[in-house]
């Protein structure tokens, strides 16, 4: 399970947890504007958008699972197995095998409004990066610090959906998440009243009571609900620091702990990792399942007018500071 949300503070902020048994061999992975970019059908691409993200690198080529560009567009894919059909690939579109998708948006788009012209033009086609790493079945959320949209490529067509609560979990696709909303729309931040009998002396015995119902699961439905009503309600101060906090909290709400979501025998769906990009300023902050000290990558202190990937292994080892 996955989860991804957009927050806007003075800067705006977009990110994921990244949940999941086993790691790819993941990297923080800054591709400059120069680097030659390939595409299975769309040629190359000389010079583009730089981007930040996480990513799994094959022989100098970028994976990304998340990342943002320069220009402050953020895009991230979450499973959606069972639910991603891919199209054929077709001679009067623009065919963008699903591997391709992150870099093909990020490489081009100033904005979301920009990103949905690419989205009109093109086919997402199912073929593999190679026979050791297949087709990945999943949706995606791209957002602006003005709107965010999910991407589903389904059995009947490519999706394109508005995405007001900038929030992206799994299954099941994204129209029954926003419709499960409903189920708790009387949760509310402050303390309940008894609305359930005048005859009944009802009454708070506990803080925290209005949101009674909230579910804490890690079923997708139920993080979907959690990390909605986490972010709709989330307050902070502007500053960097601040939101970058913040932030951490609000996919905090959804962390998975070693132990609790069993997907094979003795094996653990985990957070691998968290991450917040400021997409303003280019910065991408991570914790690891094992590390939660914030590690922070910033784009703007490579070369990007470069043609070669930076690439950032991820520091996994606790930091524990000490003070006696
Ligand atoms: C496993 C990751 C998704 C995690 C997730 O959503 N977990 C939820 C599990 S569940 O639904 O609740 O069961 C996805 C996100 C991005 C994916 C990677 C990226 O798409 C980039 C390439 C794409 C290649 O086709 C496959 C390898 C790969 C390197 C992918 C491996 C894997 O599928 C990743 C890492």
């Amino acid at each position: 399970m996955c989860t991804a949300a957009t927050y806007k503070t003075k800067d705006f902020y977009f990110g994921r947890t990244l949940d999941y048994e086993f790691s790819y061999g993941d990297e923080v992975t800054v591709t400059p504007r120069k680097y030659p970019f390939q595409f299975r059908y769309m040629g190359e691409k000389k010079s583009h958008y730089a981007i930040i993200g996480m990513a799994h690198v094959v022989g100098d080529y970028p994976l990304y699972y998340d990342g943002i560009n320069e220009k402050g567009v953020g895009m991230a894919g979450l499973n959606f197995v069972g639910n991603a059909v891919y199209q054929e690939v077709s001679d009067d579109r623009e065919n963008v095998a699903q591997y391709e998708f992150i870099p093909w948006i990020l490489t081009q788009s100033a904005s979301v409004k920009e990103a949905r012209e690419l989205l009109g033009k093109m086919n997402l086609v199912g073929t593999p990066f190679n026979e050791k790493l297949p087709s990945a079945g999943l949706h995606w959320i791209i957002a602006d610090k003005e709107k965010a949209i999910t991407v589903e490529c389904m059995a009947d067509g490519l999706h394109i959906y508005d995405n007001p609560v900038g929030v992206l979990t799994n299954n099941p696709p994204f129209e029954t998440q926003m419709f499960l909303l409903n189920n708790y729309m009387n949760l509310s931040e402050k303390q309940p009243e008894n609305h359930f009998s005048e005859k009944l002396p009802l009454k708070t015995y506990s803080r925290g009571m209005g949101a009674f119902g909230l579910p804490g699961d890690l079923s997708s439905a139920s993080r979907f609900a959690k990390v909605a009503f986490t972010k709709m309600h989330a307050i902070s101060g502007e500053g960097e620091a601040e939101s970058v906090s913040q932030f951490f909290h609000i996919l905090g709400s959804v962390d998975q702990q070693r132990g609790c979501c069993e997907v094979a025998e003795g094996k653990y769906e985990i957070t691998l990792y968290t991450s917040c990009c400021n997409a303003d300023r280019g910065i991408y902050y991570y914790t690891t399942y094992d590390n939660h000290q914030i590690t922070a990558v910033d784009m703007h202190h490579e070369d990007l007018d470069g043609s070669s990937l930076s690439l950032y292994p991820l520091v996994t080892g606790e930091q524990i500071r000490w003070v006696n």
